[in-house]
């Protein structure tokens, strides 16, 4: 275990530093009510607001709404009720200027790996030669350690490799921000760790908003500058914000991992989250019997 978190973080990276010398990039979410039916309150009131350059880490038990409120950030959900504003644009009006991986991957399928990143890097970069694209994109790939599947379709892909070629396109799209669902989920532990790293890299370097869903505590606790925990209820899942109070800048993940401070934030968390879906529970038991 010691080798695997003493592994090296990739250090090329191709992304241009050129007018990324300031965080620019902010969210406010307000009084988002959510359902895609009748019958089922998916999300209540959630209000929250991410500052420029801020990592924001959404957990929460499964089907409480976690990727909806992503991709209704990301333009990709209509709603009626409530705003959000990227920038101080509605989302409504425009569509946002995001980075985006989601759990289904959605790459073309009829088109390679690296045909893949060109596209996207080509939304940026539109007089760029075709040869120079195809050439960064390829850079994007071997960062996320898919060098050797330049030239391979989704379809001759593992999840694994979908879900890194999905990373290596969002990064070298080069917006400001980076709306990630569960992106490391199907990876490998020794990548997930080097991908969690060169996350942490970019977000800084490159002065990026990152939203990211996981179900994984240390990887929040270690991407996230605040987590916010959504909680199941009757008229959908509500949500309560936490800052991480740890000094995580330049301290070796191994050190931070055994940290005491870590440690007793890791459990305070979990037991927050444990409270949370207990009182929604009784809540809901209470109401079911009439109390
Ligand atoms: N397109 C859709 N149409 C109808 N219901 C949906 C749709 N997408 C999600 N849901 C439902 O909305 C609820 C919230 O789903 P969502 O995927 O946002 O949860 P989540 O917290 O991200 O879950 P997970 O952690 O498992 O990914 C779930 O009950 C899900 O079944």
């Amino acid at each position: 275990m010691v080798q695997l978190l003493e592994r090296p973080v990739p250090q090329q990276n191709p992304i241009s530093a050129e007018d990324s010398t300031e965080y620019k990039t902010k969210i406010k979410v307000q009084h988002i009510d959510f359902s895609y039916d009748a019958t089922t309150k998916i999300l209540n009131n959630i209000q929250l607001e991410v500052k420029e350059g801020e990592f924001l880490v959404f957990m929460g038990p499964s089907g409480c709404g976690k990727s909806t409120l992503l991709r209704m950030m990301a333009g990709l959900e209509p709603f009626s009720n409530g705003n959000i504003e990227i920038n101080d644009k509605s989302v409504k009006e425009t569509h946002p200027d995001c980075g985006v991986v989601f759990q289904d991957y959605s790459l073309f399928p009829w088109l390679t790996a690296q045909a893949n990143v060109m596209l996207a890097l080509k939304q940026r970069n539109k007089k760029m030669p075709k040869k120079e694209l195809a050439h960064i994109a390829e850079q994007y790939l071997t960062l996320v350690h898919l060098g050797h599947a330049v030239k391979k379709y989704p379809g001759q892909m593992s999840g694994g490799m979908k879900q890194r070629a999905a990373i290596a396109r969002a990064l070298s799209y080069g917006s400001d921000l980076l709306l990630m669902d569960e992106p490391f989920g199907a990876l490998d532990p020794v990548t997930r760790i080097q991908l969690q790293d060169l996350l942490v890299q970019i977000s800084a370097e490159q002065k990026r908003t990152v939203v990211f869903v996981t179900h994984d505590v240390d990887e929040a606790i270690y991407l996230a500058d605040r987590i916010v925990i959504f909680a199941p209820g009757k008229n959908g899942a509500v949500t309560k914000s936490i800052q991480v109070p740890i000094e995580k800048k330049g301290t070796d993940r191994k050190k931070l991992f055994e940290n005491m401070e870590f440690r007793a934030f890791r459990e305070s968390l979990l037991n927050e989250m444990n409270e949370q879906i207990v009182n929604s529970l009784r809540t809901e038991i209470a109401d079911g019997a009439g109390i």
